[in-house]
C-alpha cells in the first residue's frame, strides 16, 4: 500500500498529507447540514408526539446550516489551493529531478530505450501522476477517512440499521478485488499502447525528410495508423470492461439504501426503533454513499495512474553511473586490455592504447572497426565490460562522471544546436562566459565572420537541431563551444560529410586552434588531416592492428598503408557517426 502510494506520488508521499487533511475537512463540513436537517426532522417528530416547539433551537440549527455553507466555501477554496499547489509543484519538481537523473544514467541504458519512451515518461506518465496527486488521491483518501468515521458513528447510533446500510459493501469490495488482476492487465496494455502511439508519431515526424525523399509515406503512415488503432482499441477495452464493473460494484453498494427502508419499517413496526432515528439514517445514510462511490470510481483511475507511477519510479531507481573520486592532475588516457560490446558481441577486443598528455592520437580504421566506441569509452559514456580506461592514471570508473566531463571537450560529427540564439548556443561551452569571451571563441573557431553577417548577428535564433545553418557552419559553432570550454582533453570525430574546399579549410584552421597544447584523440576519416599526429592507432574489427607515426606506418605496408593508398585514389571513403 505504502509502496503503491510511493509509486503514484513518485516519492512525494508527504506532499499528500495537507491536501488529504483539507479534503477530509471539506467532506465533513459537507455532511454537517444533512445532520442538522436530521435533527430538525427529529424536532418535528417530537412536536407531533406532544413536545413543545423550541423556536430558538430551530434558529440555531438554521444559523448552523448557513455557517456550514460559508465554511464549506472557505475550506473548499483552501483545499483546492493547497491540493493544486502541492500536486502541480510535485509534478514539476519530479520532472526536473527525472531529467537530472536521466543525465546521470549510463548511455548503455539510454540507447536501449525507444526514442519516444523517455519523452513519454516525462510527459504522459507525469501527467497521470500529476492528476493522481491533484485530483484522485486527495479525494480518494479523504473519502475513505470520512466513510470510515461515518460508519463508526452510524453503528454507534443503531447497529441494526447500519448493518442494513452497509450490507452491500463487502460484495462491492469483493467484485472490485476479484477483477483487480484483469484491470491491471488492461491498464498496462493501455499504457503501452499509448507509448507505442507516441513513439510511432515521433518516428513519423522525425523521419519526414526520408519519407518524402523516398516516397515512404505508405509504410510509415501505416505503422502510425496501426498504433493509433491499437490505442483506440485499448481505450475502448478499458472503458468497456472497467466502467461496467465499477457500475456493478456501486449498485451493490447503493442496495443498502433499499435495505435501510425495509429494515427500518420492520423495526419501527416492532417498536424497537424511533422514527427520528430512521429519518436520520435515511437522510445521513444516503450521503455516506457519495464518498464510497467516489472511492470505487477513483480506485480504477488510480490503478491506471499506478502503472505510470511505477514506470517513472523504476526509472528513478535505475542506478546512475558510479564514481566519486576527484580528478587526477595529469590528463593522459590509457586503455588497458579493454573488452567492450553494446550487447553480446565484442566491439572492442582486448584493446590497449596509450594516449599521452599534450599529444594528438589519431584513431583510424575501416567503417565499423570501433573508432567511435573508443571515443565513447574515453568520455565514459559507457564502462568497459573488462579491462580499464585510465584518466591521468586513475580508473575512470572511480572518477565522478561530472568532474571527468569538465576536463573533456567533444566535437561530434552531427552537431546539435539548441533552439536558442547563436550566442547562447556557444555559451553552452561555459555557462558563465562573457560576451567578449564568446566572440573571441567564435573568432578562433572561424565563425565570427558568418555570424555577424546574419540579420541579428549573435542574437540570431537557430532552429531546433540547428537546421537553419549549413553543416560546415554548425561544425564551426561546435568548435567555438569547445574552445570556450577550454578543457585539457579534446575528443574529435572528424566530419565525413563532404564540405566545400573553403569550409574545409576554415574548419581545419578552427580545429588547429582548438587542439593546440591539449591531449587530443581524433577519429580521422581523411588521413591527410592526421599525417602529422604524434601517434596513429589503426583499428580493425575491434583490435589494434598497427600503431605508430604516419611515415612508419606507410613504411610498414600494412592496413594503414592500404587505406592511405585507397584515399589518395578517391576521397570520402567512409561515413561514421557518433551518438
Ligand atoms: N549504440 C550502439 N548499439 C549497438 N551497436 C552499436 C552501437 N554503436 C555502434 N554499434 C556497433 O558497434 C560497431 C562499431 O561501431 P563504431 O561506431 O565504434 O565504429 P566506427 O569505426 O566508428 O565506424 P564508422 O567509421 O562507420 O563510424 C558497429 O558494428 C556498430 O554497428
Amino acid at each position: 500500500m505504502m509502496k503503491a502510494l510511493h509509486n503514484i506520488s513518485v516519492g512525494e508521499t508527504k506532499k499528500l498529507i495537507k491536501p488529504v487533511i483539507w479534503m477530509s475537512i471539506v467532506n465533513f463540513v459537507n455532511m454537517i447540514p444533512f445532520i442538522l436537517i436530521a435533527v430538525i426532522v427529529h424536532l418535528i417528530f417530537d412536536y407531533y408526539s406532544g413536545a413543545p416547539v423550541e423556536l430558538s433551537m430551530l434558529w440555531k440549527l438554521w444559523g448552523g446550516m448557513v455557517l456550514c455553507f460559508a465554511l464549506m466555501y472557505v475550506c473548499q477554496n483552501k483545499a483546492m489551493v493547497i491540493t493544486f499547489l502541492d500536486g502541480y509543484s510535485a509534478a514539476a519538481d519530479g520532472r526536473i529531478r527525472l531529467a537530472e537523473h536521466i543525465r546521470k544514467l549510463p548511455m548503455g541504458y539510454l540507447t536501449s530505450k525507444d526514442s519516444g519512451e523517455l519523452g513519454n515518461m516525462m510527459m504522459v506518465d507525469f501527467d497521470q501522476t500529476e492528476r493522481a496527486m491533484t485530483h484522485i488521491l486527495p479525494q480518494l483518501i479523504s473519502s475513505i477517512v470520512v466513510s470510515v468515521i461515518s460508519i463508526f458513528l452510524l453503528f454507534f447510533l443503531d447497529w441494526r440499521l447500519s448493518l442494513a446500510t452497509f450490507a452491500g459493501l463487502p460484495i462491492a469490495v469483493l467484485v472490485l478485488w476479484g477483477v483487480s488482476g484483469l484491470e491491471r492487465k488492461i491498464n498496462v496494455r493501455l499504457s503501452y499502447a499509448r507509448i507505442k502511439q507516441s513513439n510511432r508519431l515521433q518516428e513519423y515526424l522525425t523521419g519526414m525528410k526520408e519519407i518524402k525523399a523516398y516516397n515512404l509515406q505508405g509504410a510509415n503512415f501505416s505503422a502510425f495508423r496501426e498504433a493509433c488503432e491499437d490505442y483506440r482499441d485499448a481505450c475502448i477495452r478499458a472503458e468497456g470492461v472497467i466502467g461496467p464493473i465499477n457500475l456493478v460494484s456501486s449498485v451493490f453498494l447503493k442496495a443498502g439504501l433499499s435495505l435501510i427502508t425495509i429494515t427500518g419499517v420492520f423495526l419501527l413496526l416492532g417498536g424497537s426503533l424511533e422514527i427520528s432515528v430512521l429519518a436520520l439514517f435515511l437522510i445521513v445514510g444516503t450521503r455516506i454513499f457519495d464518498p464510497l462511490t467516489t472511492v470505487i470510481m477513483r480506485l480504477s483511475e488510480l490503478k491506471s495512474c499506478h502503472v505510470s507511477g511505477k514506470r517513472v519510479t523504476a526509472l528513478f531507481e535505475q542506478p546512475v553511473m558510479g564514481g566519486t573520486d576527484n580528478l587526477p592532475e595529469s590528463h593522459d588516457i590509457r586503455f588497458e586490455h579493454v573488452i567492450f560490446g553494446y550487447g553480446n558481441d565484442k566491439i572492442l577486443d582486448d584493446v590497449s592504447i596509450v594516449m599521452k598528455e599534450g599529444e594528438m592520437t589519431a584513431i583510424v580504421g575501416p567503417s565499423g572497426s570501433g573508432k567511435t566506441t573508443v571515443l565513447r569509452l574515453a568520455a565514459r559514456f559507457y564502462d568497459p565490460q573488462s579491462g580499464k580506461v585510465l584518466f591521468g592514471g586513475k580508473n575512470e570508473a572511480e572518477i565522478d562522471p561530472e568532474k571527468l566531463m569538465s576536463k573533456i571537450s567533444m566535437v561530434f560529427q552531427d552537431v546539435y544546436l539548441f533552439k536558442d540564439t547563436i550566442l547562447n548556443n556557444i555559451r553552452y561551452g561555459r555557462e558563465n562566459a562573457t560576451r567578449e569571451e564568446i566572440e573571441a571563441a567564435a573568432k578562433a573557431a572561424r565563425c565570427y565572420d558568418f555570424v555577424v553577417k546574419l540579420p541579428q548577428g549573435f542574437e540570431t535564433m537557430v532552429g531546433e537541431g540547428g537546421s537553419t545553418l549549413s553543416g560546415g557552419e554548425k561544425q564551426r559553432l561546435s568548435i567555438a563551444r569547445a574552445i570556450l570550454k577550454d578543457a585539457p582533453v579534446i575528443l574529435l570525430d572528424e566530419a565525413t560529410s563532404s564540405l566545400d574546399p573553403e569550409n574545409e579549410i576554415e574548419i581545419q584552421k578552427a580545429i588547429n586552434h582548438l587542439v593546440q597544447g591539449r591531449t587530443v584523440i581524433m577519429i580521422a576519416h581523411r588521413l591527410k588531416t592526421i599525417a602529422g599526429a604524434d601517434k596513429i592507432v589503426v583499428l580493425d574489427r575491434g583490435q589494434v592492428v598497427e600503431e605508430g607515426k604516419h611515415s612508419d606506418l606507410l613504411h610498414k605496408g600494412g592496413l594503414y598503408a592500404n587505406l592511405w593508398q585507397l584515399q589518395t585514389q578517391m576521397s570520402g571513403w567512409k561515413i561514421g557517426r557518433m551518438q
